[in-house]
């Protein structure tokens, strides 16, 4: 092996040396005004012979240690055309991916086109003549990708063949990465051994726009409305927006709020990252963790109502200091101290600002773009309407009791029927009864081997019936009950009026009183004698007199 090195490095260096010699004879004695276009000539003849250039690609790239991105990308490309092309393929399963990757083995080449140009791909590898020990990849494997095609093509390469390239290979990327589910909430112990505010597990879940049972049309509306925001980056660029859509779901329990989540985030390849407002100390916190988040991600605060006090009025008044209190401090401050700091982490400093804020202050721009916002309620009545207006929550969607058409999605997926005689029944009893779509999918789950479908629709006709019979039992008893309260009512205001009638009788007896009286004071005054038949009676004219003039 040494004699071959040796033999190759004479043989390049007497190479070298002859080539220098012919240099310098060209320089010494060929006249000078003649060099250039000599030069020129030779160019056009190489050009002739060899018409093409390449582009290489290193894996690694600036110091060694950083992946090039464009090889990633590239790598990705290929394997999608090579491992049809190619003899050699390598399989591997990367780290953040899902499936096997079929890749180019080394020093394979495949052919690619592109607006008719035909272009060579070879993977190469070369291995550094190093002794040194090193576990790090790049040590044992140099690989570099090189690129060749024709030089009269060299624009349409460079400018659109290349970007068409990293596109792609990075969309490829990502639609094979395994997507997480980040957690903010605090008690994973393992969280505080990583330096993120966020601790995730893998996202697995299986729910999708398939399975999700609802009207097919709002859903279709829903599945557009999240493919159009995810292909408008130049519109939101373009109208000055950041790149994010806010979604309201909202309705009553069970009705598949969090299901439709999971749907959306399988549906467009994102990362969920599920925010737990009440374990957020802070405003603070709260844009720290915004920006530990990462670009195709779905943001998700469930439960809005419940996590914050959206009044805006968070921080309330701090109650004044009882004695006891104040004693209790002067004796024992350390002691006071930590029961401050108790009561101070039960109340969650998060303020709707805050979370306005959070949603689209400049922070969330700056912050990664492509993201999606969804807040899940079973209020929305109760939300503040400077949280859900139009460009922060930008799509408002109720989800509601099973009507017919979920019902059939989840026939589908349950019991695999998409027609049955007692679908008819089923039908007329779900528009009479209101029965959340998590029910009846508990109702249609069969519970044994033996039970067949039949059995788990009849079990649902029997739940459907017993709600019905339940909720007109409800009505029933609220009529009673509020012609109850109506008699009740009426009774009372019966007994006002006859309680009303005997005061103002009893007033009119008085004043029948007070008015003879008058009469005889009258009768006093205008006579002008007996004026003193009776003290008391005079002073009543007086007055009265008085007040009549
Ligand atoms: N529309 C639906 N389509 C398919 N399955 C559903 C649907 N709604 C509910 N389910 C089923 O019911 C279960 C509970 O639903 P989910 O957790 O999505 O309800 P939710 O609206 O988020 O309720 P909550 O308001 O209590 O959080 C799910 O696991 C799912 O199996
Ligand atoms: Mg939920």
């Amino acid at each position: 092996m040494l004699m071959t090195i040796g033999e190759m490095m004479t043989g390049v260096g007497s190479a070298i040396a002859g080539l220098m010699v012919a240099y310098a004879m060209f320089q010494n004695y060929f006249p000078y005004d003649l060099r250039k276009p000599v030069k020129l000539y030779i160019r056009k003849i190489t050009n002739l012979v060899y018409p093409y250039m390449k582009i290489t690609f290193p894996e690694y790239q600036g110091n060694g240690f950083n992946r090039n991105k464009a090889f990633a990308a590239i790598e990705r490309y290929l394997n999608e055309n090579s491992s049809k092309q190619a003899k050699h393929l390598k399989a591997n399963v990367l780290d953040d991916s899902q499936v096997i990757v079929l890749s180019m083995a080394d020093h394979e080449e495949v052919t690619d086109e592109f607006q008719g140009i035909k272009l060579w791909w070879s993977s190469n590898r070369v291995t550094p003549q190093t002794q040194s020990i090193s576990f790090y990849p790049r040590e044992d494997a140099n690989r570099y990708f090189i690129l060749n095609f024709h030089k009269k093509y060299r624009d349409i390469i460079t400018n659109s063949y290349l970007k068409h390239v990293l596109e792609e290979g990075k969309a490829i990327t990502v639609k094979e990465r395994q997507r997480k589910l980040y957690t903010n909430s605090k008690g994973e112990s393992w969280s505080r051994f990583t330096r993120s505010n966020w601790s995730h597990v893998v996202f697995e879940h299986p729910a999708t726009f398939d399975t999700l049972a609802m009207e097919p049309k709002k859903k279709e509306e829903i599945i557009k409305d999240l493919i159009r925001f995810t292909e408008a980056k130049d519109y939101y660029a373009k109208i000055g927006k950041a790149w994010k859509r806010g979604y309201l779901l909202h309705g009553p329990p069970g009705t598949g709020k969090s299901t439709m989540i999971a749907a959306m985030a399988n549906l467009l390849k994102y990362d969920v990252y599920d925010l737990e407002l009440t374990a957020v100390k802070d405003n603070t916190e709260l844009r720290k963790l915004l920006i530990d988040t990462s670009s195709k991600a779905i943001l998700v605060i469930e439960d809005i109502d419940c996590s914050l006090d959206l009044t805006g009025q968070r921080e309330k008044k701090k109650k004044e200091k009882t004695e006891e209190e104040k004693k209790e401090e002067k004796a024992d401050p350390v002691k006071a101290e930590m029961k401050k700091r108790e009561e101070n982490d039960k109340n969650s400093q998060v303020t709707l600002s805050g979370l306005l804020n959070f949603i689209d202050g400049l922070w969330s721009a700056a912050c990664g773009a492509e993201r999606i916002i969804v807040f899940t309620t079973n209020y929305v009545e109760k939300l503040d309407p400077a949280l859900i207006r139009r460009g922060r929550m930008d799509k408002h969607i109720e989800l509601t009791y099973c009507c017919f058409e979920a019902f059939k999605v989840l026939a589908k997926n349950y019991l695999d029927l998409e027609s049955h005689q007692l679908f008819a029944t089923i039908c007329g009893l779900l528009q009479e009864t209101k029965m959340t779509p998590a029910d009846v999918a508990e109702n249609l789950m069969p519970k044994s081997s033996e039970e067949d479908e039949e059995a788990c629709l009849a079990r649902l006709i029997k739940a459907l019936e017993e709600a019905k019979a339940k909720a007109e039992e409800e009505v029933k008893m609220k009529a009673e009950e509020e012609a109850k309260k109506k008699v009740e009512e009426e009774a009372k205001a019966k007994a006002e009026e006859e309680e009303k009638q005997k005061a103002e009788k009893k007033k009119d007896e008085g004043e029948e009183a007070n008015g003879k009286g008058v009469e005889i004071t009258g009768v006093v005054k205008d006579n002008g004698d007996d004026a003193k038949n009776s003290a008391s009676n005079a002073n009543g004219v007086k007055e009265n007199g008085d007040a009549s003039h």
